[in-house]
């Protein structure tokens, strides 16, 4: 159970943002925007960072996102009872990995955010929150680049580890994803040296955007 506002760039004509009412929480859409921008950057860096540990040519994958179809997501989970949340009677978030290449994730200091440990499946570790600090996660698309051998991670949102309250109440939480997701016009396909002989691609090649329609198609 949550409320969500979503942002894009401002020129995406295929879903373009809804803002709040002229006069309404006054600098809202600017610092919307101005974070969303900002988080580009450091997208775009860790995907430099990418291209060195893969041994590609510079620029091989920030090409792959100069369209920039990512998406800014302000989460509100709200206070619910602890017991229904332990019961899975209220879900936050249900297990799923992000279908992008990478997902920036900022979370406030409630905690309930886990990650599956990707060699035992099913079983899920606190990733309890550090003041100041960003989780990098791996998307769906991007273990599909790399034939696998980066992972996405599976991750959800239960109540929060030895959580003691009066009232038995799960306090409210906030988080904020950053999804960003290759140009839906390109191609991606298995990066040069992810494959051989003996390590064939596990995957077809797929356009960005065929394959966000693809899961979201698989998701509502
Ligand atoms: O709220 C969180 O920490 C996670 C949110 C999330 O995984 C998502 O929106 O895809
Ligand atoms: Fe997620």
């Amino acid at each position: 159970m949550k409320e969500s506002f979503e942002c894009g760039r401002e020129d995406d004509k295929i879903q373009p943002n809804i803002w709040l009412p002229e006069g309404v929480l006054p600098g809202f859409q600017e610092a919307c925007l101005d974070f969303f921008w900002l988080c580009r950057e450091v997208v775009m860096d860790i995907l430099r960072a990418l291209e060195v540990g893969f041994d590609l040519t510079e620029g091989y994958l920030t090409k792959f996102h100069t369209q920039t179809d990512n998406q800014l997501r302000l989460l509100h989970y709200p206070s619910v009872p602890t017991e229904s949340l332990e019961k899975d009677e209220i879900v936050r978030i249900s297990a799923h990995s992000d279908y992008g290449s990478i997902t920036l994730l900022f979370q406030d200091d409630i905690g309930g955010l886990e990650i599956e440990d990707p060699k035992k499946p099913g079983s899920f570790k606190p990733a309890t929150p550090v003041p100041g600090s960003m989780i990098v996660n791996a998307g769906d698309c991007m273990a599909r680049w790399s034939n696998d051998i980066i992972r996405s991670t599976v991750h959800r949102v239960r109540a929060p580890p030895n959580l003691q309250t009066k009232d038995g109440m799960t306090p409210e939480r906030y988080s904020i994803p950053y999804f960003c997701s290759s140009n839906f016009d390109d191609v991606v396909d298995c990066l040069p040296g992810t494959f051989s002989d003996e390590k064939p691609k596990k995957y077809e090649p797929i356009s960005g955007g065929e394959y966000f329609m693809k899961r979201l198609a698989t998701a509502y």
